[in-house]
């Protein structure tokens, strides 16, 4: 595919981002794409919003595995692109649209010119929640289809376009969702002594939450607790008998997660007393670390290295959740940062990677599999 196509491509997604499974059109659009290749070697399976395809390879002794999210943010998108998202309030501000591209780029490279072994393509929903590759990962397609290896990229708008960042060993970090309700008294606005005010003590626990990581996390380790969104009340003159914090939290080990979360627990507890209210903790949905395998990621750092001409940069981990990390857990592979220098970064209104990355990415991934996959 040439670089007009892939950014067509890249553009026609970018206009129609959906929320993690509910990717009908984008399923639609990726599957119209993959029919219009020769079918010979193709086998195509449907996994809820999601697909599995399989290339078969010329003579094969294992099955090499690629993964591409496809889901899109509720963020409304200020990016000014004359191909600005078609959905209202969503938009593809994680850089799945330059995902799927790449996968698509990689597995016409792959159909066209098969390698000996097997390439299972996967084209998994709702990586930014509730998660879909632990479902994919337990389903009936993938214990048929399980392949031996496995790689991934997202983009990352911090680093020179075309540049690849990665490490060795622990690459993001554990992830929880976090939903904090409050449930109090409400009331009239000049009466605060009859009533207990949600928006007082959600406020308040928001404060106290910052001093989990502060003071309750050892500071050559490492932890975030944002809380992104908080709702309360109903207008300026009532007192609030609800409100809601919604956040999440990110650790360097499970270890961590699972004491950040007592700390939390014991705060929220205090609040509840404190306010006279009641409370409940949701964690919704939680993601294992990514961690790449030491040897594959190691020989493909090398490959970038020796045999391109592809900006290696070994990178620090960083805080970002990915469910790819469930993936990895079973099978050996790793995951790379694809740089795309965007003024803006993940998950802002105005993030634009720079397309110059998707022909990059393309055909590093096909040579790897090549080298890979060929005896
Ligand atoms: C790469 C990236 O941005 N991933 C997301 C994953 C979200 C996980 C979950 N919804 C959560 O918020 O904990 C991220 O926010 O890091």
């Amino acid at each position: 595919m040439n670089t007009e196509q892939l950014i067509r491509i890249r553009r026609e997604l970018h206009q129609i981002p959906e929320l993690g499974f509910q990717e009908t059109k984008t399923q639609r659009y990726l599957l119209n794409y993959i029919h219009s290749l020769p079918s010979e070697r193709l086998e195509i399976k449907e996994w809820r919003t999601g697909i599995f395809v399989k290339v078969l390879g010329n003579n094969p002794t294992q099955t090499i595995g690629y993964r591409t999210d496809i889901d899109g943010l509720p963020i409304t998108e200020e990016t000014g692109y004359d191909f600005q998202s078609v959905h209202d309030g969503m938009m593809h501000a994680c850089g799945h649209d330059v995902h799927m591209t790449i996968a698509l780029g990689v597995l016409t490279h792959v159909v066209e010119n098969p390698i000996d072994d097997h390439v299972l393509f996967l084209f998994q929903p709702a990586e930014e929640g509730p998660g879909g590759a632990q479902p994919m990962l337990e389903s009936d397609v993938m214990k048929e289809w399980m392949p031996d290896f496995i790689m991934a990229l997202h983009v990352a708008p911090e680093y020179p376009v075309g540049a690849i960042a990665t490490k060795e060993g622990l690459l993001f970090a554990n992830t929880s969702e976090l939903y904090i309700d409050l449930k109090g008294k409400g009331g009239h606005a000049a009466y605060p002594h009859q009533a207990n005010d949600m928006v007082v003590a959600a406020c308040s626990l928001v404060s106290q939450l910052q001093s989990v990581v502060a003071r309750n996390v050892d500071p050559l380790d490492s932890a975030v607790i944002t809380i992104g969104k908080i709702t309360g009340g109903t207008v300026q003159n009532i007192i609030a008998e609800k409100a809601r914090l919604e956040g999440t939290i990110r650790t360097l080990s499970p270890e961590s997660m699972k004491r950040v979360k007592e700390r939390i627990e014991a705060l929220v507890k205090g609040v509840e007393v404190g306010y006279h209210c009641q409370t409940e903790i949701d964690y919704g949905a939680m993601y294992h670390q990514v961690y790449n395998h030491e040897m594959e990621t190691r020989a493909f750092m090398n490959f970038v290295e020796d045999e391109t001409d592809v900006e290696l940069i070994e990178c620090k981990e960083a805080m970002t959740g990915e469910d790819f990390g469930y993936l990895l857990k079973d099978i050996p592979g790793f995951m790379f940062w694809l740089g795309v220098q965007s003024e803006y970064g993940l998950h802002h209104s105005k993030l634009k990677p720079n397309e110059k990355a998707i022909d990059v990415a393309v055909s590093l991934v096909t040579q790897y599999m090549r080298k890979k996959g060929t005896r």
